[in-house]
Protein backbone atom coordinates (compact mmCIF):
# COMPACT_ATOMS: atom_id res chain seq x y z
CA UNK A 1 0.00 0.00 0.00
CA UNK A 2 1.14 3.49 -0.90
CA UNK A 3 0.89 5.67 2.73
CA UNK A 4 2.30 9.21 3.27
CA UNK A 5 3.48 10.23 6.87
CA UNK A 6 3.00 13.99 7.70
CA UNK A 7 5.72 15.12 10.17
CA UNK A 8 8.94 13.30 10.41
CA UNK A 9 10.05 13.93 14.03
CA UNK A 10 10.38 11.52 16.82
CA UNK A 11 7.46 10.18 15.91
CA UNK A 12 6.90 10.76 12.27
CA UNK A 13 10.49 9.67 10.90
CA UNK A 14 10.23 6.51 12.63
CA UNK A 15 6.93 5.80 11.78
CA UNK A 16 8.00 6.28 8.41
CA UNK A 17 10.82 3.98 8.41
CA UNK A 18 9.19 1.21 10.09
CA UNK A 19 5.98 0.83 7.33
CA UNK A 20 8.42 1.18 4.58
CA UNK A 21 9.98 -1.94 6.64
CA UNK A 22 6.95 -3.55 7.03
CA UNK A 23 7.01 -3.09 2.71
CA UNK A 24 4.75 -0.50 2.50
CA UNK A 25 5.94 2.47 -0.20
CA UNK A 26 6.07 5.52 2.17
CA UNK A 27 5.88 9.15 1.20
CA UNK A 28 7.04 11.49 4.02
CA UNK A 29 6.65 15.05 4.59
CA UNK A 30 7.87 17.75 6.84
CA UNK A 31 7.74 21.90 6.27
CA UNK A 32 11.32 21.47 8.08
CA UNK A 33 13.87 21.21 4.84
CA UNK A 34 16.70 20.43 6.55
CA UNK A 35 15.15 17.73 8.37
CA UNK A 36 14.01 16.23 5.36
CA UNK A 37 17.73 16.47 2.91
CA UNK A 38 19.16 14.69 6.64
CA UNK A 39 16.65 12.11 6.49
CA UNK A 40 16.48 11.38 2.60
CA UNK A 41 20.50 11.59 2.95
CA UNK A 42 19.84 8.24 5.71
CA UNK A 43 21.56 10.97 8.78
CA UNK A 44 18.41 11.90 10.82
CA UNK A 45 19.00 14.60 13.17
CA UNK A 46 17.59 12.66 16.05
CA UNK A 47 19.13 9.86 17.87
CA UNK A 48 17.27 6.69 18.03
CA UNK A 49 18.67 3.36 18.27
CA UNK A 50 18.53 1.46 15.18
CA UNK A 51 17.01 4.17 12.99
CA UNK A 52 19.91 4.70 11.48
CA UNK A 53 20.35 1.23 10.00
CA UNK A 54 17.01 0.94 9.27
CA UNK A 55 17.08 4.19 6.98
CA UNK A 56 20.07 2.16 5.28
CA UNK A 57 17.83 -1.12 4.82
CA UNK A 58 14.76 0.75 3.35
CA UNK A 59 16.39 3.78 1.90
CA UNK A 60 18.12 1.82 -1.27
CA UNK A 61 14.58 0.09 -2.17
CA UNK A 62 13.04 3.44 -3.14
CA UNK A 63 10.02 2.88 -1.00
CA UNK A 64 11.04 5.08 1.49
CA UNK A 65 11.05 8.99 0.04
CA UNK A 66 11.30 12.46 2.02
CA UNK A 67 10.10 15.57 0.35
CA UNK A 68 8.87 19.26 1.73
CA UNK A 69 6.53 19.18 -1.24
CA UNK A 70 2.27 18.13 0.12
CA UNK A 71 1.54 17.60 -3.58
CA UNK A 72 3.50 14.24 -3.63
CA UNK A 73 1.25 12.66 -0.97
CA UNK A 74 -1.61 12.37 -3.65
CA UNK A 75 -0.65 9.37 -4.68
CA UNK A 76 -0.99 7.64 -1.17
CA UNK A 77 -3.94 6.08 0.06
CA UNK A 78 -3.46 6.51 4.05
CA UNK A 79 -2.07 9.38 5.22
CA UNK A 80 -0.41 9.39 9.02
CA UNK A 81 -0.38 13.04 10.90
CA UNK A 82 2.38 12.79 13.27
CA UNK A 83 3.27 15.99 13.65
CA UNK A 84 4.19 18.02 16.76
CA UNK A 85 1.13 19.15 19.49
CA UNK A 86 3.40 20.86 22.32
CA UNK A 87 2.53 22.95 25.34
CA UNK A 88 1.58 26.09 24.37
CA UNK A 89 3.84 28.93 25.89
CA UNK A 90 2.82 29.87 29.02
CA UNK A 91 -0.57 27.98 29.31
CA UNK A 92 -1.14 24.67 29.94
CA UNK A 93 -3.15 23.68 26.37
CA UNK A 94 -1.72 21.85 24.00
CA UNK A 95 -0.46 24.00 20.39
CA UNK A 96 -2.75 21.89 17.76
CA UNK A 97 -2.26 24.55 15.13
CA UNK A 98 0.13 22.25 13.82
CA UNK A 99 -2.07 19.40 13.29
CA UNK A 100 -4.79 21.79 11.60
CA UNK A 101 -2.64 23.33 9.38
CA UNK A 102 -1.20 20.35 8.61
CA UNK A 103 -4.72 18.95 7.36
CA UNK A 104 -5.03 22.35 5.04
CA UNK A 105 -2.28 21.49 2.98
CA UNK A 106 -3.41 17.50 2.60
CA UNK A 107 -7.24 18.43 2.44
CA UNK A 108 -6.70 18.95 -1.46
CA UNK A 109 -4.96 15.89 -2.20
CA UNK A 110 -7.79 13.60 -1.29
CA UNK A 111 -10.19 11.57 -2.88
CA UNK A 112 -12.75 8.94 -2.13
CA UNK A 113 -10.47 5.84 -1.64
CA UNK A 114 -8.18 7.71 1.18
CA UNK A 115 -8.17 7.42 4.79
CA UNK A 116 -6.29 9.98 7.09
CA UNK A 117 -5.44 8.44 10.07
CA UNK A 118 -4.69 10.44 12.98
CA UNK A 119 -1.41 9.83 15.57
CA UNK A 120 -0.56 12.72 17.18
CA UNK A 121 -1.56 13.23 20.66
CA UNK A 122 -3.94 15.90 21.29
CA UNK A 123 -6.96 16.98 23.25
CA UNK A 124 -10.15 15.14 23.09
CA UNK A 125 -12.64 16.59 20.48
CA UNK A 126 -9.89 17.36 18.28
CA UNK A 127 -10.34 14.47 15.55
CA UNK A 128 -14.00 15.86 15.09
CA UNK A 129 -12.39 19.15 13.82
CA UNK A 130 -9.74 18.15 12.36
CA UNK A 131 -12.66 15.98 10.00
CA UNK A 132 -14.39 19.24 9.48
CA UNK A 133 -11.28 21.55 8.39
CA UNK A 134 -10.36 18.23 5.93
CA UNK A 135 -13.36 18.33 4.83
CA UNK A 136 -13.87 22.14 4.04
CA UNK A 137 -10.62 21.75 1.67
CA UNK A 138 -11.40 18.54 0.44
CA UNK A 139 -11.98 18.67 -3.55
CA UNK A 140 -15.86 18.67 -4.03
CA UNK A 141 -18.09 16.04 -4.39
CA UNK A 142 -14.86 13.90 -2.12
CA UNK A 143 -16.33 12.81 1.41
CA UNK A 144 -13.45 12.95 4.00
CA UNK A 145 -12.18 9.89 5.77
CA UNK A 146 -10.56 10.08 9.17
CA UNK A 147 -9.43 7.57 12.14
CA UNK A 148 -7.64 8.40 15.06
CA UNK A 149 -5.03 5.82 15.58
CA UNK A 150 -2.96 6.90 18.91
CA UNK A 151 0.81 5.96 18.92
CA UNK A 152 1.99 4.59 22.21
CA UNK A 153 6.21 4.75 21.08
CA UNK A 154 8.50 4.99 23.74
CA UNK A 155 11.48 6.87 22.35
CA UNK A 156 14.45 4.62 22.83
CA UNK A 157 12.82 1.82 21.85
CA UNK A 158 10.65 3.65 19.34
CA UNK A 159 11.63 0.99 16.63
CA UNK A 160 10.53 -2.08 18.30
CA UNK A 161 7.50 -0.56 19.93
CA UNK A 162 6.13 0.51 16.43
CA UNK A 163 6.79 -3.11 14.60
CA UNK A 164 5.53 -4.92 17.65
CA UNK A 165 3.13 -2.64 19.87
CA UNK A 166 1.37 -3.98 22.72
CA UNK A 167 -1.96 -3.24 21.28
CA UNK A 168 -3.37 -1.02 18.43
CA UNK A 169 -6.42 1.48 19.28
CA UNK A 170 -8.79 2.70 16.14
CA UNK A 171 -11.15 5.63 16.97
CA UNK A 172 -13.45 5.63 13.61
CA UNK A 173 -16.70 6.78 13.26
CA UNK A 174 -19.24 7.53 10.03
CA UNK A 175 -20.52 5.66 7.64
CA UNK A 176 -17.30 4.37 6.12
CA UNK A 177 -15.71 3.14 9.96
CA UNK A 178 -15.63 -0.77 8.72
CA UNK A 179 -14.08 0.66 5.74
CA UNK A 180 -11.59 2.15 7.82
CA UNK A 181 -11.06 -0.87 9.83
CA UNK A 182 -10.27 -2.86 6.97
CA UNK A 183 -8.22 -0.49 5.64
CA UNK A 184 -5.97 0.35 8.77
CA UNK A 185 -5.83 -3.96 9.51
CA UNK A 186 -4.36 -3.87 6.15
CA UNK A 187 -1.43 -1.18 6.75
CA UNK A 188 -0.52 -3.61 10.10
CA UNK A 189 -1.33 -6.82 8.49
CA UNK A 190 2.42 -8.07 9.92
CA UNK A 191 2.42 -6.95 13.36
CA UNK A 192 -1.95 -7.89 13.52
CA UNK A 193 -0.89 -11.38 12.45
CA UNK A 194 1.07 -11.91 15.91
CA UNK A 195 -2.11 -11.53 18.17
CA UNK A 196 -1.64 -8.33 18.88
CA UNK A 197 -4.52 -6.92 20.51
CA UNK A 198 -6.71 -4.22 18.11
CA UNK A 199 -9.40 -2.25 19.88
CA UNK A 200 -12.17 -0.28 17.75
CA UNK A 201 -13.99 2.53 19.72
CA UNK A 202 -15.18 6.30 18.94
CA UNK A 203 -13.02 9.16 18.05
CA UNK A 204 -13.50 10.65 21.88
CA UNK A 205 -12.42 7.27 23.20
CA UNK A 206 -9.55 6.65 20.98
CA UNK A 207 -8.29 10.64 22.22
CA UNK A 208 -8.61 9.87 25.70
CA UNK A 209 -7.36 6.41 25.99
CA UNK A 210 -3.51 8.01 24.95
CA UNK A 211 -3.72 10.57 27.27
CA UNK A 212 -4.94 8.49 29.97
CA UNK A 213 -2.23 6.00 29.41
CA UNK A 214 0.34 8.56 29.62
CA UNK A 215 -1.82 10.50 33.12
CA UNK A 216 -1.50 7.15 33.99
CA UNK A 217 2.31 6.52 33.73
CA UNK A 218 2.93 9.77 35.14
CA UNK A 219 1.20 8.89 37.94
CA UNK A 220 2.73 5.77 38.97
CA UNK A 221 6.08 7.52 38.83
CA UNK A 222 5.12 10.33 41.10
CA UNK A 223 3.49 7.86 43.27
CA UNK A 224 6.33 6.57 43.76
CA UNK A 225 8.26 9.70 43.83
CA UNK A 226 6.01 10.81 46.97
CA UNK A 227 6.73 7.82 48.97
CA UNK A 228 10.54 8.81 48.16
CA UNK A 229 9.99 12.31 50.08
CA UNK A 230 8.00 10.18 52.87
CA UNK A 231 11.33 7.46 52.89
CA UNK A 232 13.38 10.67 53.18
CA UNK A 233 11.60 12.04 55.83
CA UNK A 234 11.12 8.94 57.59
CA UNK A 235 14.37 7.21 57.15
CA UNK A 236 13.26 4.64 54.83
CA UNK A 237 14.68 3.20 51.82
CA UNK A 238 12.45 3.97 48.40
CA UNK A 239 14.11 1.13 46.21
CA UNK A 240 14.03 -1.20 48.43
CA UNK A 241 9.98 -0.07 48.56
CA UNK A 242 9.20 -0.04 45.02
CA UNK A 243 11.13 -3.34 44.85
CA UNK A 244 8.14 -4.84 47.30
CA UNK A 245 5.45 -2.92 46.17
CA UNK A 246 6.43 -4.10 42.83
CA UNK A 247 6.25 -7.88 43.65
CA UNK A 248 2.29 -7.72 43.47
CA UNK A 249 1.06 -8.29 40.31
CA UNK A 250 -1.74 -6.01 40.92
CA UNK A 251 0.77 -3.27 41.03
CA UNK A 252 3.98 -4.41 39.01
CA UNK A 253 7.68 -3.24 39.25
CA UNK A 254 7.69 -1.50 35.75
CA UNK A 255 7.75 2.75 36.07
CA UNK A 256 8.37 2.82 39.73
CA UNK A 257 11.79 3.99 39.71
CA UNK A 258 12.12 6.74 41.67
CA UNK A 259 14.53 9.47 41.20
CA UNK A 260 14.85 13.22 39.37
CA UNK A 261 11.11 11.95 37.76
CA UNK A 262 9.54 12.30 34.54
CA UNK A 263 10.21 14.52 31.75
CA UNK A 264 10.44 14.69 27.51
CA UNK A 265 8.03 15.83 25.00
CA UNK A 266 5.29 14.04 25.91
CA UNK A 267 4.47 13.12 29.96
CA UNK A 268 4.54 16.68 31.27
CA UNK A 269 3.24 18.28 28.58
CA UNK A 270 0.22 15.83 28.07
CA UNK A 271 -0.39 15.47 31.39
CA UNK A 272 -0.94 19.37 31.98
CA UNK A 273 -2.80 19.62 28.11
CA UNK A 274 -5.60 16.52 30.04
CA UNK A 275 -5.89 18.99 32.86
CA UNK A 276 -6.77 22.00 30.72
CA UNK A 277 -8.99 20.05 28.28
CA UNK A 278 -10.52 18.61 31.18
CA UNK A 279 -11.83 22.26 32.69
CA UNK A 280 -12.79 22.84 28.92
CA UNK A 281 -15.19 20.56 28.89
CA UNK A 282 -16.30 21.12 32.88
CA UNK A 283 -14.77 17.88 34.00
CA UNK A 284 -11.25 19.70 35.63
CA UNK A 285 -12.00 18.03 39.55
CA UNK A 286 -11.98 15.05 38.08
CA UNK A 287 -8.03 15.69 37.06
CA UNK A 288 -6.93 17.64 40.04
CA UNK A 289 -4.66 14.99 41.27
CA UNK A 290 -2.78 15.49 37.80
CA UNK A 291 -1.75 19.23 39.84
CA UNK A 292 -0.07 17.32 42.49
CA UNK A 293 1.35 14.86 40.30
CA UNK A 294 2.77 17.28 37.98
CA UNK A 295 4.19 19.71 41.30
CA UNK A 296 5.53 16.31 43.02
CA UNK A 297 7.52 15.14 39.82
CA UNK A 298 9.19 18.97 39.87
CA UNK A 299 9.78 19.22 43.44
CA UNK A 300 12.42 16.28 43.01
CA UNK A 301 14.29 18.48 40.81
CA UNK A 302 14.64 20.80 43.58
CA UNK A 303 15.67 18.12 46.10
CA UNK A 304 18.13 17.41 43.81
CA UNK A 305 19.63 21.17 44.27
CA UNK A 306 19.44 20.88 48.12
CA UNK A 307 21.12 18.04 48.52
CA UNK A 308 23.96 19.48 46.39
CA UNK A 309 23.73 22.68 48.27
CA UNK A 310 23.75 20.64 51.60
CA UNK A 311 27.01 18.85 50.24
CA UNK A 312 28.85 21.95 49.06
CA UNK A 313 28.44 23.62 52.67
CA UNK A 314 25.75 25.10 52.35
CA UNK A 315 26.21 27.05 49.10
CA UNK A 316 26.34 26.25 45.84
CA UNK A 317 27.57 29.58 44.73
CA UNK A 318 31.71 29.43 43.09
CA UNK A 319 30.95 25.62 43.41
CA UNK A 320 31.90 23.18 40.28
CA UNK A 321 29.02 20.68 39.37
CA UNK A 322 29.45 17.92 36.90
CA UNK A 323 25.98 16.71 35.83
CA UNK A 324 26.06 13.79 34.52
CA UNK A 325 22.94 13.58 31.48
CA UNK A 326 21.21 15.57 29.28
CA UNK A 327 18.24 13.79 27.62
CA UNK A 328 15.90 13.06 29.00
CA UNK A 329 16.18 9.32 29.39
CA UNK A 330 18.78 6.80 27.83
CA UNK A 331 19.14 6.12 24.59
CA UNK A 332 17.79 9.15 23.33
CA UNK A 333 19.18 12.66 22.54
CA UNK A 334 16.15 14.38 23.59
CA UNK A 335 16.23 17.12 25.93
CA UNK A 336 12.65 18.30 25.87
CA UNK A 337 11.80 19.24 29.38
CA UNK A 338 14.58 17.09 30.49
CA UNK A 339 15.03 17.08 34.53
CA UNK A 340 18.83 17.32 33.71
CA UNK A 341 18.78 19.91 31.86
CA UNK A 342 16.86 21.57 34.24
CA UNK A 343 18.61 20.47 37.44
CA UNK A 344 21.68 21.54 35.64
CA UNK A 345 20.18 25.20 35.00
CA UNK A 346 18.88 25.49 38.65
CA UNK A 347 22.34 25.21 40.03
CA UNK A 348 24.20 27.45 37.54
CA UNK A 349 21.11 29.99 38.81
CA UNK A 350 22.52 29.34 42.18
CA UNK A 351 25.67 30.27 41.36
CA UNK A 352 27.50 27.27 40.69
CA UNK A 353 29.99 26.24 37.22
CA UNK A 354 27.93 23.64 35.62
CA UNK A 355 29.69 21.08 33.05
CA UNK A 356 27.17 19.18 31.57
CA UNK A 357 28.29 15.92 29.88
CA UNK A 358 26.12 13.27 27.96
CA UNK A 359 26.86 10.40 25.55
CA UNK A 360 24.39 11.17 22.74
CA UNK A 361 22.45 14.56 23.48
CA UNK A 362 25.47 17.25 23.51
CA UNK A 363 24.99 18.11 19.29
CA UNK A 364 21.15 18.92 20.37
CA UNK A 365 22.20 20.48 23.90
CA UNK A 366 24.69 22.55 22.36
CA UNK A 367 21.98 23.55 19.24
CA UNK A 368 19.14 24.40 21.91
CA UNK A 369 20.49 25.00 25.03
CA UNK A 370 23.60 27.09 24.35
CA UNK A 371 23.28 28.72 27.41
CA UNK A 372 24.65 25.69 29.56
CA UNK A 373 28.69 24.43 29.43
CA UNK A 374 29.69 21.05 28.03
CA UNK A 375 32.20 18.91 28.07
CA UNK A 376 32.86 16.44 25.95
CA UNK A 377 34.02 13.54 28.23
CA UNK A 378 32.85 12.60 32.13
CA UNK A 379 36.60 13.24 32.80
CA UNK A 380 36.47 16.61 31.53
CA UNK A 381 33.23 16.79 33.17
CA UNK A 382 34.04 15.89 36.77
CA UNK A 383 37.70 17.21 36.76
CA UNK A 384 37.51 20.21 39.67
CA UNK A 385 34.17 19.06 40.70
CA UNK A 386 33.07 19.70 44.35
CA UNK A 387 29.60 17.30 43.32
CA UNK A 388 28.52 15.01 40.50
CA UNK A 389 24.87 14.72 39.68
CA UNK A 390 23.91 11.88 37.74
CA UNK A 391 20.71 12.30 36.20
CA UNK A 392 20.57 10.31 33.23
CA UNK A 393 20.50 6.78 33.74
CA UNK A 394 22.91 5.53 31.00
CA UNK A 395 24.79 2.75 30.74
CA UNK A 396 28.09 4.36 30.49
CA UNK A 397 27.66 5.67 33.58
CA UNK A 398 26.49 2.83 35.36
CA UNK A 399 29.41 0.92 33.67
CA UNK A 400 31.55 4.19 35.21
CA UNK A 401 34.71 3.16 37.17
CA UNK A 402 35.00 5.54 40.12
CA UNK A 403 38.18 5.05 41.23
CA UNK A 404 39.12 6.01 37.78
CA UNK A 405 37.33 9.41 38.54
CA UNK A 406 38.23 10.01 42.07
CA UNK A 407 41.79 11.75 41.54
CA UNK A 408 40.16 14.10 39.10
CA UNK A 409 37.50 15.50 41.36
CA UNK A 410 37.48 17.96 44.08
CA UNK A 411 35.58 15.93 46.15
CA UNK A 412 34.42 12.38 45.77
CA UNK A 413 30.67 12.95 45.93
CA UNK A 414 27.90 11.73 43.81
CA UNK A 415 24.24 12.27 44.32
CA UNK A 416 22.27 9.92 42.29
CA UNK A 417 19.38 11.41 41.01
CA UNK A 418 18.12 7.90 38.86
CA UNK A 419 19.11 5.47 42.15
CA UNK A 420 21.01 3.48 39.27
CA UNK A 421 24.29 3.29 40.39
CA UNK A 422 25.94 0.81 42.36
CA UNK A 423 26.41 2.72 46.10
CA UNK A 424 28.66 -0.25 47.21
CA UNK A 425 31.31 0.41 44.17
CA UNK A 426 31.17 4.39 44.99
CA UNK A 427 31.27 4.23 48.61
CA UNK A 428 34.10 0.88 47.74
CA UNK A 429 36.39 3.83 45.35
CA UNK A 430 35.92 6.93 48.25
CA UNK A 431 33.01 8.39 47.08
CA UNK A 432 30.20 10.21 49.12
CA UNK A 433 26.90 8.13 47.66
CA UNK A 434 23.57 10.56 48.10
CA UNK A 435 20.64 9.23 46.60
CA UNK A 436 17.18 10.81 46.37
CA UNK A 437 14.71 8.59 48.51
CA UNK A 438 17.80 6.51 50.46
CA UNK A 439 19.12 6.73 53.50
CA UNK A 440 22.61 8.71 53.98
CA UNK A 441 25.12 6.28 55.33
N1 LIG B 1 8.07 11.44 20.63
C1 LIG B 1 7.38 10.38 21.04
O1 LIG B 1 7.92 9.47 21.64
C2 LIG B 1 5.90 10.30 20.80
C3 LIG B 1 5.23 9.09 21.05
C4 LIG B 1 3.85 9.03 20.87
C5 LIG B 1 3.15 10.15 20.47
N2 LIG B 1 3.82 11.31 20.24
C6 LIG B 1 3.06 12.47 19.76
O2 LIG B 1 3.35 12.58 18.37
C7 LIG B 1 3.37 13.94 17.96
C8 LIG B 1 4.72 14.27 17.36
O3 LIG B 1 5.69 14.17 18.37
P1 LIG B 1 7.25 14.23 18.04
O4 LIG B 1 7.94 13.90 19.28
O5 LIG B 1 7.54 13.45 16.81
O6 LIG B 1 7.41 15.81 17.72
P2 LIG B 1 8.58 16.50 16.89
O7 LIG B 1 8.54 17.93 17.27
O8 LIG B 1 9.84 15.72 17.01
O9 LIG B 1 8.11 16.36 15.36
C9 LIG B 1 7.03 17.04 14.81
C10 LIG B 1 7.34 17.30 13.34
O10 LIG B 1 6.20 17.86 12.69
C11 LIG B 1 6.67 18.78 11.71
N3 LIG B 1 5.56 19.66 11.31
C12 LIG B 1 4.93 20.61 12.04
N4 LIG B 1 3.94 21.17 11.32
C13 LIG B 1 3.94 20.56 10.11
C14 LIG B 1 3.13 20.68 8.94
N5 LIG B 1 2.12 21.54 8.90
N6 LIG B 1 3.41 19.88 7.90
C15 LIG B 1 4.43 19.00 7.93
N7 LIG B 1 5.22 18.84 9.01
C16 LIG B 1 4.97 19.60 10.08
C17 LIG B 1 7.81 19.49 12.41
O11 LIG B 1 8.66 20.15 11.51
C18 LIG B 1 8.48 18.32 13.13
O12 LIG B 1 9.49 17.73 12.35
C19 LIG B 1 3.02 14.73 19.23
O13 LIG B 1 1.63 14.92 19.26
C20 LIG B 1 3.44 13.82 20.35
O14 LIG B 1 2.76 14.09 21.55
C21 LIG B 1 5.18 11.41 20.37
O1 LIG C 1 10.18 4.33 36.50
C1 LIG C 1 10.36 5.33 35.79
C2 LIG C 1 10.14 5.33 34.40
C3 LIG C 1 10.36 6.50 33.68
N1 LIG C 1 10.80 7.62 34.31
C4 LIG C 1 11.00 8.86 33.54
O2 LIG C 1 9.81 9.16 32.85
C5 LIG C 1 10.09 9.82 31.63
C6 LIG C 1 9.35 9.18 30.49
O3 LIG C 1 9.85 7.90 30.25
P1 LIG C 1 9.20 6.96 29.14
O4 LIG C 1 7.75 6.88 29.38
O5 LIG C 1 9.97 5.70 29.11
O6 LIG C 1 9.55 7.79 27.84
P2 LIG C 1 8.75 8.44 26.62
O7 LIG C 1 9.55 8.10 25.43
O8 LIG C 1 8.47 9.86 26.98
O9 LIG C 1 7.36 7.64 26.49
C7 LIG C 1 6.14 8.06 27.07
O10 LIG C 1 5.51 9.05 26.28
C8 LIG C 1 5.25 8.63 24.92
C9 LIG C 1 4.69 9.81 24.18
O11 LIG C 1 3.35 10.02 24.44
C10 LIG C 1 4.31 7.44 24.95
O12 LIG C 1 4.05 7.03 23.61
C11 LIG C 1 4.93 6.31 25.75
O13 LIG C 1 4.03 5.21 25.82
C12 LIG C 1 5.24 6.83 27.15
O14 LIG C 1 5.91 5.82 27.91
C13 LIG C 1 11.61 9.82 31.48
O15 LIG C 1 12.11 11.08 31.87
C14 LIG C 1 12.06 8.74 32.44
O16 LIG C 1 13.35 8.99 32.96
C15 LIG C 1 11.00 7.63 35.69
O17 LIG C 1 11.38 8.65 36.27
N2 LIG C 1 10.79 6.47 36.39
Amino acid sequence: MTISVIGTGYLGAVHAACMAHLGHRVIAVDSDEAKIEALAAGKPAIFEPGLDELLAEVLPTGRLTFTTDYAQVAEAQVHFVCVGTPQLAGENAADTTYVFSAGRSLAPYLDEGSLVVGKSTVPVGTAAALKRTLQDGAPAGVEVRLAWNPEFLREGFAIEDTVTPDRFVYGVEGSHADDDVALLDQVYERPLSTGTPRLVMDYPTAELVKVAANAFLATKISFINAMSEVCEAAGGDVVRLAEAIGHDDRIGSRFLGAGVGFGGGCLPKDIRAFMARAGELGADQALTFLREVDSINLRRRARMIDLAREECGGTLAGRAVAVLGAAFKPNSDDIRDSPALDVAEMARAAGAEVRVHDPKALPVARKHRADLTYADTVEEAVAGAHVVLHLTEWQDYRDLDPARLTPLVRKPVVIDGRNKLDPARWRAAGWTYRALGRPHA
